[in-house]
């Protein structure tokens, strides 16, 4: 009998079962575990008998029982034999770690063993079997807005952005797909265990969750781990004070538990490999919890009780389980303490290449898809929005909804706000509930279809209200029945069941497809209360001025969501989109609507309260924020997220006299909005403010996820901006070619920082237009973007030409020789520019040497960086020839380059006739430190 072949031992094809079990004896008896499954299938195919089996129960240690395994089956001759490594193969969980064996001796079953069955007749095998059966079957669809309608994950699935970030909250690159998730890349505390993922409202961190789980479920995600278990953290808020679990109760009541496992096996072995387990934990942000639980003790065992929430804490800080793995989602803002995070990833949303993937999905007929494509393409605000995926699966919902209805796909106006996406939801959903037949332009438009909806739409928003009041987000049937709710009216699709009725007292919960639509049927419901004092519309902003601490002790240990302060505009997200929808249903645009079912006498009154409150919250947030005043910039007024949700909300409000009051409270010359989580979908509401401002302004918009949609949308804001900084945004050249229309049309700007793009030389050409034709262009900013020689040389024709550009930054580019031959060509006689960084370019002798001729010509350039380059002794002497001439030079970073002691003595030469120089840095050459001896006497030449 013949199978398989030992590819890295060179032995022919057909290697005998025999002659593999003699070979690979050693990593047979170490790997092989579990014996009981294969004596069963032994015994059953016929192969041993009960006597065999016994004697080999009777050794003592799992090794001697393998041992004498692999003696019986080789004494019973190569059937056995083969059968033997098949049982290995097939009880696929039993014996895992056997995996890498079987790829490497290229396992073949012959014809004969596959017709023998094998059963895993292994206890913990078969729990993996049921938790992989689960979550395959779990995980299978993503519910749609109604549960009639629920699409194949694979057929819907996209990637998304995942940036990495260090413990300082720095971005490290991006993520490229699940499996860099649960690996080591990005780690930066090796003693925790929770890899913590936020991102903001509808991203896609649950989806994201989802899918990990699924691959794992084929076993197609990249890790050694027998067991996955999912949870909700909204199940932890929902316990009572009193109610206790222990880690056993957790996994096996609440997600999985094991058949047939008398003796306890499955528990016993996740005790003791800890390692092969992962969690994943979803909405940490949704725990919601005043319990005091501070007098009970910190539960280490796995088999005690306490309260959830602490077995969660536990789990998440190590302290039960150390050694699984946990995956933690949350809403951006929610804060864990880095000693508990093994590695941070924030979820950013589609990049406009994943977004052309998701939409080639969403609409498979070619015409459609180009006719979505070209709509987006028009309209930036609805683009920004579909960077977050939820808020473009609404869109794509919506638009598939208009064009059954229409017979075309006819995109809201220009100015998509959140509110008139989730109005048109709304349309799409209360139109399912008309009798068919009326859905035609003619018979019914909004207003009819909101006006026929109303009861239905109130008894929601009256539930969605309930819950945000109580800090619920799963409703029982009594609740659902109690704010006017029928039967039929769950097929509309707002909430969705999340477990069924089970026929033996547990009744069906249920919730809203989503958090955000919760919110917004909140504020609907504010909006729609005739009962209460019209100032009741405000309570979440005023709630959100006062939030009593966290009495939840672990939670603190943990860190939670940022502390509220009294500013109205700092609160947790899902109350913040409460009022933010509000100032959406309650804009002048929508009014029209809103008369449809509230009287409008109350609705002027709704407006106004709204708005006196929000300009004097402006008035209040802008005179709050931190100023201070730099010596070229001007007053720098430094904003913080909270100013963006403001500006959200004046968005959305519609309001051009609030959003005049905002422009005006800034007062400053320069916004400094990095590191704000912006969104490119934001950039909307930013124009929508700062198209007031009457001067001119800086603003500083590094750090976001501002993307080309984004860039867009800030288009008319770009004739005001003197500082425009959109560093580590993920950036493309479409946004440069936005850029350099309205900078060269206004010429205004001096500042153009573009660090950490996507910029490739097309970019680079236009960006040296803008240097060329802007006159007072000072600084520019390009590091780490995709710029070759080709756009190299584009810059330096532009800078060659600029009479004020005086810092350029080009780290970590491309540029080479042949650019630096340009930047040479440019530095020659130029009259302004001081400082130049051609860091990491790739730059060899070659380019030093047509840097060194330029330098003779310069009289304009104090500090020069060429670290990280291949700079060698060949340039030298060249180098060293410039120095003497040249007398504007202060410092030249030549760290990391290849100079020897030769090349060290040659500078040093040179450097003895400059007097102007201060610094010459050789530090990460190749002097050695004996060498470095040498040149005590030039303490100007560095070498640390
Ligand atoms: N990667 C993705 N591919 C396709 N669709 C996605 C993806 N991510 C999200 N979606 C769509 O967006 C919707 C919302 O996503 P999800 O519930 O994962 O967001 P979330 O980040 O968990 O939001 P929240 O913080 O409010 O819980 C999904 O129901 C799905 O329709």
């Amino acid at each position: 009998m013949l199978i398989g072949q030992s590819s890295d031992q060179g032995s022919p094809v057909g290697e005998s079962a025999l002659k593999i079990l003699t070979l690979h004896r050693e990593v047979l008896v170490d790997q092989v575990k579990n014996t009981q499954c294969i004596l069963d299938n032994l015994l059953s195919s016929g192969f041993v008998c009960n006597e065999d089996v016994e004697i080999i129960q009777r050794c003592t240690t799992k090794t001697d029982q393998v041992r004498n395994i692999l003696e019986l089956v080789q004494s019973k001759g190569e059937e056995a034999s083969a059968y033997f490594i098949h049982i290995l193969h097939e009880a696929y969980d039993a014996f895992i770690d056997l995996r890498p064996w079987f790829k490497d001796i290229d396992y073949k079953p012959s014809e004969f063993v596959q017709q023998l069955p094998v059963v895993n007749t292994d206890p913990i095998s078969k729990y993996c079997e049921k938790l992989r059966h689960d979550l395959g079957r779990d995980t299978r669809f993503i519910t749609s807005y109604s549960q009639r309608e629920e699409t194949r994950l694979e057929e819907l699935y996209t990637d998304t952005q995942m940036e990495i970030l260090n413990e300082s909250n720095e971005s490290q690159g991006y993520l490229e797909n699940l499996d860099d998730l649960i690996g080591e890349k990005g780690v930066f505390n090796q003693d925790a265990e929770t890899i913590f993922v936020t991102g903001d409202a509808g991203v896609g961190k649950s989806i994201m969750l989802q899918k990990l789980q699924n691959l794992w479920s084929k076993r197609e995600l990249d890790t050694r781990a027998k067991f996955f278990f999912k949870f909700r953290c909204r199940m932890f808020s929902a316990f009572k004070e009193t109610d206790e679990i222990s880690l056993k109760d957790l996994i096996f009541k609440h997600n999985c538990y094991p058949d047939m496992d008398p003796d306890n096996e499955v528990f016993s072995y996740i005790l003791r490999f800890p390692e092969t387990v992962i969690f994943t934990f979803d909405g940490y942000d949704e725990i919601h919890s005043d319990f005091d639980l501070s007098n009970l003790p910190e539960v280490v065992s796995p088999e005690e009780r306490t309260h959830p929430l602490l077995v969660l804490m536990n789990l998440l800080c190590g302290k039960l389980l150390k050694g699984s793995l946990k995956v933690l989602t949350a809403r951006t803002g929610t804060e864990v303490q880095n000693r508990v995070v093994r590695k941070r990833v924030i979820l950013k949303g589609f990049s406009p290449n994943h977004l052309q993937r998701y939409t080639a999905l969403h609409f498979p007929d070619r015409e459609h898809l180009a006719l979505v494509t070209m709509q987006l393409d028009a309209s930036p605000h609805l683009g920004g929005l579909c960077s977050i995926p939820l808020f473009c699966w609404i869109i794509f919902k919506s638009f598939k909804h208009l064009q059954s209805v229409y017979s075309d796909i006819d995109l809201p106006g220009s100015c998509v706000t959140l509110t008139s996406v989730f109005l048109l939801l709304s349309e799409v959903f209360l139109s399912r509930s008309s009798p068919p037949g009326l859905l035609k332009r003619s018979t019914r438009c909004t207003a009819d279809t909101f006006r026929a909806g109303g009861q239905v739409l109130t008894a929601y928003a009256h539930l969605a209200l309930l819950g945000m009041v109580e800090n619920r987000f799963v409703f029982q049937q009594e609740d659902v029945t109690s704010c006017g709710l029928e039967e039929d009216d769950l097929q509309i699709g707002y909430i969705r069941t999340v477990s069924q009725y089970d026929g033996c007292g547990s009744a069906a919960t249920f919730e809203f497809l989503h958090v955000t639509l919760q919110s917004f049927l909140a504020a609907f419901a504010l909006v729609l209360d005739k009962d209460s004092d019209p100032s009741e519309i405000l309570k979440f902003f005023t709630q959100c001025e006062y939030r009593k601490r966290s009495r939840f002790p672990c939670a603190s240990c943990l860190g939670r969501s940022q502390p509220r302060d009294k500013d109205p505009f700092k609160t947790n997200e899902h109350l913040q989109f409460i009022n933010l929808f509000l100032c959406g249903l309650l804009s002048k645009p929508n009014r029209s609507l809103v008369e449809q079912l509230v009287p409008p006498l109350l609705l002027k009154k709704k407006q106004s309260l709204l708005k006196t409150y929000l300009s004097n919250s402006v008035k209040l947030h802008l005179r709050s924020l931190p100023r201070y005043k730099s010596e070229f910039e001007g007053t720098k007024v430094h904003a913080m997220s909270t100013f963006v949700w403001m500006v959200r909300c004046i968005f959305e409000t519609n309001s051009e006299d609030v959003a005049r009051l905002a422009a005006k409270g800034i007062s400053g010359d320069y916004l400094k909005m990095a590191f704000c989580n912006i969104f490119s979908a934001d950039c909307s509401a930013i124009n929508f403010v700062l198209h007031h401002y009457s001067k001119s302004l800086g603003v500083d918009m590094d750090n976001n996820n501002i993307s080309d949609y984004g860039v867009k949308q800030l288009r008319p804001s770009f004739s005001k901006m003197t500082v425009v900084r959109l560093c580590v945004n993920q950036i493309t050249d479409c946004s440069i070619e936005v850029l350099a229309e309205e900078l060269i049309r206004y010429k205004v700007v001096k500042t153009l920082g573009l660090y950490k793009n996507q910029i490739t030389d097309a970019g680079a050409k236009l960006i040296g237009q803008i240097i060329e034709e802007c006159p007072r262009i000072h600084t520019l900013k390009l590091g780490l973007n995709k710029i070759t020689s080709i756009g190299g040389q584009y810059l330096a024709s532009g800078i060659k030409k600029s009479k004020s550009i005086f810092d350029v930054g080009m780290w970590g580019n491309t540029i080479g020789d042949k650019g630096a031959e340009a930047f040479a060509e440019a530095m020659k006689n130029h009259t302004s520019l001081t400082n130049l960084s051609l860091s990491a370019n790739e730059i060899t002798s070659e380019g030093g040497r047509y840097i060194a001729e330029a330098l003779k010509n310069n009289s304009s350039l104090h500090i020069f960086w060429l670290i990280g380059n291949k700079i060698s002794d060949e340039a030298a002497s060249d180098l060293s020839e410039a120095i003497k001439m040249n007398r504007a030079l202060t410092h030249i970073m030549l760290i990391d380059n290849q100079f020897s002691v030769h090349g060290a003595k040659v500078l040093a030469e040179g450097m003895s006739h400059n007097t102007t120089l201060k610094e010459i840095n050789l530090k990460g050459n190749l002097v050695s430190e004996e060498e470095e001896k040498h040149f005590e006497a030039e303490p100007r030449l560095r070498f640390h």
